[in-house]
């Protein structure tokens, strides 16, 4: 996988540049540089995005424990960066390259027109031979950091550079059967498909961990790279030398393999980008029309609503049992989408007083799930 691949997202997690969460291990820091700068020299484009911000904050602000206030965690973020950016800068330049600083938010990326700026920028970077270091912008934000976790971040910059591979390093040599913290019997899998169903359980199972990343998130995250056809590799990065490794072909750590359909650059955007607002409950009728006809939502289809969301927003779509199977920007607000839902499309104006658009989600703006 990671021989073929040109162009590699690595994301190196807390535990592998931290010294057990207190401060940057900058030996550990520039061991990556190191491994990248191999890579770059066998041909390769490489953005990594790296955690320990807070780490580096607590530790230059003098405190011990992790604060569980929000502001206390943004402030520890801010800080901290500001030495994450300098100490990888110094180890890139010992090898002779550049480094640049992105800080991103799932805010950034769900506006369409942001979107498109954080991707030109960044293949320009790569053009120029610089290698991004990219992070979460923690200061910012209210749920980054409760739910954030780099492991997603990774994954939306690989659809967002339509990157071959990603590469998760974590502590753990792979994914295993189950967490092998856990259970001692747990076996390491080489080669899986993203599209297993089992992956989930595995990984510790729906809602479970989702705020405190673990492998779900990796797994969750393999899925959204799959969509615009990268393979991921999980890998342990106390490995010796592992991505020089892999960039050689060597079998290390597991290999989730993107055997899902490709979802078109807008469609992924629609699909993995935009915070949903609300939900839409669907008819069996209406399920099939989008998902067999690939036809658009009329209002006819939809037994219920839910969230709050303005005309544009997105929303998910969802069976009466209540899978999602599409997302897409609705034409109506909820008040409007409450009062015209099971109606004829020929009914709105008679509804509402006015008729934007007879669809309630049109098809160009509806990405299959
Ligand atoms: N099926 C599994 N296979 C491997 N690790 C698992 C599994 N389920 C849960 N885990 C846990 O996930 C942890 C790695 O996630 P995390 O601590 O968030 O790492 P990182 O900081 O690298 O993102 C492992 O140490 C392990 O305890
Ligand atoms: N953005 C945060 C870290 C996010 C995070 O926890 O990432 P992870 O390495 O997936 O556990 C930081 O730099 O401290």
């Amino acid at each position: 996988m990671l021989n073929t691949a040109r162009r590699i997202v690595t994301k190196v997690g807390s535990s592998l540049v931290t010294n057990q969460g207190k401060g940057l291990d900058h030996a550990a820091l520039r061991g990556w540089a190191k491994q990248v700068a191999r890579l770059k020299h066998m041909g390769k484009e490489i953005v990594l995005v790296s955690s320990g911000a807070i780490a580096e904050g607590m530790q230059r602000l003098g405190w011990n424990a992790r604060p569980t206030a929000l502001y206390e965690l943004q402030a520890a973020a801010a800080v901290g960066q500001m030495g994450l950016a300098e100490a990888y800068a110094a180890c890139f330049d010992q090898f002779e390259l550049k480094t640049a600083q992105i800080l991103l938010t799932h805010g950034d990326l769900s506006n369409r027109e942001r979107y498109l700026n954080a991707r030109s920028t960044l293949t320009t970077l790569l053009k120029l031979d610089i290698i991004p270091v990219i992070n979460e912008n923690d200061t910012i934000v209210t749920d980054e950091i409760r739910f954030g976790d780099n492991d997603t971040l990774a994954a939306l910059v690989t659809n967002l550079i339509e990157a071959d591979t990603l590469v998760i390093l974590t502590d753990q040599a792979g994914l295993y059967t189950s967490d092998p913290r856990r259970n001692h019997d747990a076996e390491m899998l080489s080669e899986v498909s993203v599209a297993d169903p089992a992956l989930l359980k595995m990984a510790g199972g729906i809602g479970s961990s989702i705020g405190s990343g673990g492998m779900l998130t990796k797994v969750m995250a393999a899925k959204r790279a799959a969509r615009s056809g990268a393979h991921t590799i999980i890998a342990s990065g106390h490995e010796q030398d592992v991505l020089v490794r892999l960039a050689h072909g060597e079998a290390i750590g597991t290999r989730l393999k993107a055997t899902i359909p490709v979802l078109a650059a807008r469609k992924q955007w629609l699909a993995d980008y935009l915070q949903v607002r609300g939900t839409v409950t669907l008819d069996h009728g209406a399920v099939n029309a989008l998902v067999i006809d690939g036809k658009s939502l009329l209002p006819i289809g939809v037994t219920g609503v839910a969230g709050d969301f303005e005309r544009g927003e997105a929303v998910a779509c969802l069976t009466p049992e209540g899978r999602e199977v599409a997302r897409g920007l609705i034409n109506y607000n909820v008040v409007e989408t409450r009062k015209i839902m099971g109606k004829a499309s020929t009914h709105i104006e008679t509804i509402l007083g006015y008729v934007d658009e007879a669809e309630l989600i049109h098809r160009n703006n509806l990405a299959l799930l």
